[in-house]
Parts: structure tokens; C-alpha cells; sequence
């Protein structure tokens, strides 16, 4: 785990985001992809475009939508968005939005359409430890809950200690070479891009996670979401909403 302290800043590599928002949303019901579902009244996927925009480290980002749904969330995110078809499983739309990163990219994190309320300075955070020289950087939190291993019986099997474990969140970040080569495994069964980086044997760094970087997975999660938009705490995600349709960050850091 690296310090809370400083972290080195984030200037001179190109940085992009890729967001993986193609998911069916299954877990959290309703019809309507989960990416779109709406959050204090603006789609999900839109509250964590923004917060990209407003990090101070990317300088490209790329969407993979819902197949039938490309063209409307292009018209959705605006012009400085590229909007690629995601695929059948995360780890599919992951690879195809890799495809489509500008080729002077260096670093690129990948953030879920699905954490619509991760704070900017998070997304600076993971950037700037790639940055400064960890191949890959995930963000993590300690755990609440005591954790059981239990078998297909429903018996369990063991009790791992709780202090070396640790929940994770996106965005997470990785040199871009270091991201190619993970991707280019295949038929490795993970839950996240880190675990690929693991395969390939690189190691993965991890800094400070954000509790409102959550990930909306089930219906209470919307709640808590919905809830957390309008505290004054969330000042920062609603000021996400509302400079939606400003690039002006990102618009000079890109020609910069
Ligand atoms: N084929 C897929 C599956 C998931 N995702 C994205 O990966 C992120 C994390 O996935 P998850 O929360 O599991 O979303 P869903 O797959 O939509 O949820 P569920 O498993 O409940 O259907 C989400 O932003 C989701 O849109 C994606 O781009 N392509
Ligand atoms: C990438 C991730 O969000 C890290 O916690 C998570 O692993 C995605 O898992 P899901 O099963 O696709 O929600």
C-alpha cells in the first residue's frame, strides 16, 4: 500500500480512460442497461464520464457501449468521447476499448460506467503512481465483514485473516504495455484487469480506495447513490452533473 500522503503529480504521458459500460446490469434489474440507468436524473455512465473529465490527469476517453446502443450514447457523451461496441463479457469490452486508444497513449485506467460517483482526485491518484513508475495501481478498501470460504455445500471451509485482504475498486491504472500484454492472454478467468496483470506476473500496486467509489451492483446500491447525490458531501458528484457538456479541461490537456 503506498502512503495517504502526497502523491507524485501527474503531468507529461498521455493518460486514457477506458470505460467499460456494456453490461446488462442483471444484478440490478430494471430493463434499461445499467450504464443508462438514471442517477439523480442524469445516466450513470454520463456521472462517471464527467468525473474523468474532471481529473486533472486524462486526456482521452473511450466508451464501450452496449452493441445496438453506440450511436445514442455517443449523442449522450459528446464529441470528445470515442464510443466503441463492447462485448460479451467485461473482459471483452475491456480489450475492444483497448483497441481504440490513441496510439501516443502511455497510460491507461480503466473505470467502470458502474462507480458513478468516484472522485476525481482518486482517478489523479491511480494516474500519478503509474506515473511514477508502478506498472499497475489498483485502489483499494479494508474490509467490514469477517470473510468465509465455503464450499458448494454450504459449509465452511476456512476463515482467511480479514487484515490482508482488501476490496477493490476501479479506476485501475496500468502502463500501457503492461495492459497489452495482460490482454493479450487468453482464456484467463478474472474478475478485474489487474488479475490479468497478475498472470502475467507484473506486480500490482495498490493505493487508497474511496468508500462513495462504490460500485452500483443491486437495487440498494441505487438507493445509497441516490442518497449520497444529495448530502452536501456529495458537492463534488453534483458539481460532476453540472458541468456535464464541458470539456474544457480535457479538450486542453489533449492538445497540450
Ligand atoms: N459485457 C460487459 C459486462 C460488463 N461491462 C461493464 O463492466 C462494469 C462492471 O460490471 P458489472 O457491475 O458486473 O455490470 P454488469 O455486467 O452490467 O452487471 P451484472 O453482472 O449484474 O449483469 C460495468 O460498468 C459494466 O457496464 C461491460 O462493459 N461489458
Ligand atoms: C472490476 C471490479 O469492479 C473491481 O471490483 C469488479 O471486479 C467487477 O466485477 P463484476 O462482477 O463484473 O461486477
Amino acid at each position: 500500500m503506498m502512503g495517504e500522503g502526497p502523491q507524485p503529480r501527474a503531468v507529461g504521458p498521455r493518460v486514457a480512460a477506458i470505460v467499460p459500460a456494456a453490461g446488462r446490469g442483471e444484478r440490478l434489474g430494471g430493463g434499461t442497461p445499467k450504464a443508462l440507468r438514471a442517477l439523480g436524473g442524469r445516466p450513470m455512465l454520463v456521472r462517471s464520464v464527467e468525473a474523468l473529465r474532471r481529473s486533472e490527469s486524462v486526456t482521452q476517453i473511450v466508451v464501450a457501449a452496449p452493441p445496438t446502443l453506440v450511436e445514442v450514447v455517443a449523442q449522450l457523451l459528446g464529441p470528445d468521447v470515442r464510443v466503441i461496441a463492447g462485448g460479451a463479457e467485461r473482459v471483452d469490452s475491456v480489450r475492444r476499448a483497448l483497441g481504440a486508444v490513441d496510439d501516443d497513449v502511455s497510460v491507461v485506467l480503466v473505470h467502470d460506467a458502474a462507480r458513478p460517483l468516484i472522485p476525481p482526485a482518486l482517478v489523479d491518484a491511480v494516474a500519478a503512481a503509474v506515473i511514477a513508475g508502478h506498472p499497475a495501481v489498483i485502489p483499494v478498501l479494508g474490509l467490514g465483514d469477517t470473510v468465509k470460504e465455503v464450499g458448494p455445500d454450504g459449509r465452511v471451509i476456512r476463515t482467511p485473516p480479514r487484515d490482508g485482504l482488501r476490496a477493490v475498486q476501479t479506476p485501475q491504472g496500468f502502463r500501457r504495455d503492461v495492459l497489452a500484454a495482460a490482454y493479450a492472454l487468453q482464456d484467463v478467468p478474472v474478475t478485474d484487469d489487474a488479475g490479468l496483470v497478475e498472470a502475467l506476473g507484473v506486480p500490482v500496486t495498490t493505493v487508497p480506495g474511496a468508500q462513495e467509489a462504490f460500485k452500483v451492483t443491486r437495487p440498494l446500491d441505487l438507493v445509497l447513490a441516490e442518497a449520497l447525490l444529495v448530502r452536501p458531501s456529495a458537492s463534488d458528484a453534483r458539481a460532476g452533473a453540472d458541468a456535464c457538456g464541458s470539456n474544457a479541461g480535457m479538450d486542453a490537456r489533449r492538445s497540450g
